[in-house]
């Protein structure tokens, strides 16, 4: 893979590497006291306090200077953190261990593994520190000096609890930060799922007249005749037509006929129940599925909305207009009970009703009824 151009890597700091700058440049200026004050105690050659100001006050920013310019700044700052330790494990093993100071160079070093590597940053800390002791050992015999006195004890203590604080105030704000984040994806979750439901109920409706369209009319046409059959109950279809719909657009313009469509669409919707589905099927024909209806009913509500959109007026800017319908009725399971054959069986019936003059119902049966 490529790597950024130099100014952008610049720029980009990855996130560990701004946190441990801060908190390393912050933490090892306390350390550099507490330590300083047992060097002054044990009163250490020069060359001690050389090697402190290097490790305490140089060396947090040339970490950061090495892991910036790094191609993989994460994994340079892991490597600054093992240096860490292996320079912790040379201070405590120079200095005979002493308790305090081992105490909080450990505790510290420890810490910070184990939030970036887990159960396995223990063993990562123990490896570390045990080079730093050992590389201390091979060149001087190790001793044995625990004690630091009072004021080296106090200075390990607030050292340690500076650390703490600063170390438990970034896991807040990164909690905060997460939280933020999440409560951002949640929203856009929301959002995502009311425009899937949003898209799912434009796919199943027609656009100009707001009924469902022939794609939701297959999704249920079946399981309500299964429904039905399995109840022993009885379902009808009426196929509704517009007649001479083509006059209505030729003669008064689409927009007119637009309206006209739409009127009807409201009176199917003030005739049907819950349970009922009124469809557009595309042009100016429509279905109206009746749920547990016998065909002498559906026969009824079919003549009644016959006479209801012959006696509508559908005003426009320009004019008003009247229409009539025409209507094939089929049943389940008079006429059959798989959704096909019985929207078939209803063509058939509206074909018939055009046939017989229009502005009818006509009832697909054996002996097909007209009214
Ligand atoms: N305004 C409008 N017209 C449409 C729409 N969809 C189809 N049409 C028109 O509907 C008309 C259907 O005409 P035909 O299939 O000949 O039927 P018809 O004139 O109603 O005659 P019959 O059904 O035999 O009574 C055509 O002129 C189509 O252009 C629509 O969404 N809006």
């Amino acid at each position: 893979m490529k790597s950024p151009p130099e100014s952008t890597r610049r720029e980009s700091v990855h996130w560990t590497v701004r946190m441990n700058r801060r908190n390393r440049s912050a933490s090892y200026v306390l350390l550099f006291v507490a330590l300083g004050s047992h060097l002054l105690t044990i009163g250490a050659p020069a060359w001690g306090w050389v090697a402190l100001a290097l490790n305490y006050l140089v060396y947090p920013h040339l970490a950061y200077w090495r892991a910036r310019r790094a191609d993989d700044q994460r994994r340079a700052e892991m490597h600054n953190m093992d240096a860490d330790i292996v320079l912790a494990g040379m201070w405590v093993s120079a200095l005979g261990f002493p308790l305090w100071i081992t105490f909080i160079l450990c505790a510290s070093g420890c810490i910070n593994m184990v939030v970036f590597h887990g159960g396995r940053g223990g063993v990562r800390f123990l490896l570390n520190i045990g080079v730093g002791i050992a590389l201390v050992a091979l060149a001087v015999p190790l001793h044995w000096h625990p004690e630091t006195d009072l004021r080296t004890t106090a200075l390990c203590m607030a050292a340690l609890g500076l650390y703490l604080f600063a170390f438990a105030r970034d896991g807040y704000e990164r909690a905060i930060a997460q939280h933020a984040v999440h409560a951002q994806l949640r929203g856009q979750f929301d959002e995502i799922r009311s425009l899937q439901a949003q898209l799912r109920e434009q796919a199943l409706r027609d656009p100009l007249t707001g009924l469902f369209n022939r794609r939701h009319l297959d999704t249920v046409l079946a399981p309500m005749l299964e429904r039905c059959a399995s109840q022993g109950a009885s379902l009808s279809l009426l196929m509704i037509d517009i007649d001479h719909f083509k006059r209505v657009n030729d003669t008064h313009g689409h927009a007119a006929g637009d309206a006209v469509l739409q009127a009807l669409a409201q009176l199917l919707l003030r005739h049907v129940r819950p349970q009922d589905v009124a469809c557009r099927l595309g042009g100016e024909e429509f279905m109206l599925v009746l749920d547990n209806t016998p065909v002498a009913v559906a026969a009824q509500r079919a003549q009644v909305l016959r006479q209801a959109f012959e006696a509508l007026r559908v005003r426009t800017v320009e004019c008003e207009l009247a229409a009539t319908l025409s209507c094939g009725v089929a049943a389940c399971p008079d006429s059959s009970q798989e959704p096909r054959a019985l929207v078939v069986c209803a063509d058939q019936a509206l074909y018939a009703a055009k046939k017989q003059g229009r502005n009818r119902v006509v009832v697909h049966a054996p002996q097909a009824r007209g009214f």
